[in-house]
């Protein structure tokens, strides 16, 4: 199994509640697992931990049976490519930020050259950008770049923290194409923060969704209740609102 989480537990220094509460699944080569819930139901927090920007406080996670407490946190995190939220282009230019990463890991020139050339053909990344940046880009468009210097390196696991919400639905489903197309090519594994389920639908093996810190549902995405799994997130928003009136 490429990554396996077992029983983790998070709660952040000084604070009484836990953000994540006994959550266990595993990622396979070639998978690729959407993770939906509300906003606040803890979705960036596991991704973080994922990462390693966050240590669990209990359990633990292996990386093809390794545990992440015995792996350097920056190889890890060349490994298991974390893309946020709001990316952020460093303010050089697209053709920079996407030989960088490669660059630091001293691939060759040419290598990264045919790299960024088979990147912008897999996104559509027109000529016209590579020399702007992120100011010159609109926000749709610096995150297909923020994704394809995620790919670019070629990690074992992808992780996607709404990779989708400033784009519309056909560059959507574009993308998410793409890293579909990639994913199974190169056998990775990635996950995918989403809150379209129509689209999680098509473009996920399985879905897990998460409710106040805990994994209420992981099950294939061809065996999911979507129209009950939507009445689930309504009833939760409803709740959630009633918490802040
Ligand atoms: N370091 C922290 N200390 C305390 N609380 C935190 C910390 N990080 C996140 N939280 C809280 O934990 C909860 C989960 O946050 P998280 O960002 O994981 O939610 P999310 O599911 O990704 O939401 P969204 O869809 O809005 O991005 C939120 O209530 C948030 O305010």
């Amino acid at each position: 199994m490429l990554l396996q989480l077992d029983r983790i537990c998070y709660t952040p220094p000084n604070f009484t509640r836990p953000l994540l509460t006994d959550i266990s699944f595993a990622l396979a080569a070639g998978e690729i697992i959407t993770v939906t819930g509300i906003t606040g139901a803890g979705k960036s927090t596991l991704l973080r931990l994922l990462n390693r920007l966050s240590e669990p406080t209990n359990g633990q996670i292996l990386l093809n049976g390794e545990n992440y407490r015995s792996l350097v946190p920056m190889r890890l995190r060349q490994r298991v490519m974390l893309v946020s939220q709001e990316p952020k282009l460093l303010g050089m230019k697209v053709r920079d930020t996407l030989a960088y990463p490669l660059q630091l890991q001293s691939i060759a020139a040419d290598e990264i050259k045919q790299r960024i050339i088979t990147i912008a053909e897999q996104f559509e990344i027109l000529n016209d950008w590579f020399d702007r940046t992120e100011l010159q880009l609109s926000v749709g468009q610096r995150q297909i770049i923020a994704i394809a210097r995620g790919l670019i390196t070629q990690p074992q696991i992808l992780l996607l923290d709404e990779p989708i919400a400033n784009l519309d639905f056909t560059t959507a489903e574009k993308v998410l194409t793409a890293i579909a197309n990639i994913t199974k090519s190169q056998q990775m594994g990635t996950i995918i923060v989403n809150h379209q389920l129509e689209l999680a639908a098509r473009f996920s093996d399985r879905l897990l969704y998460l409710q106040d810190g805990k994994l209420l549902l992981d099950k294939l995405s061809s065996s999911v209740d979507w129209q009950n799994l939507q009445q689930q997130i309504r009833a939760a928003e409803t709740e959630s609102m009633a918490e802040w009136e």
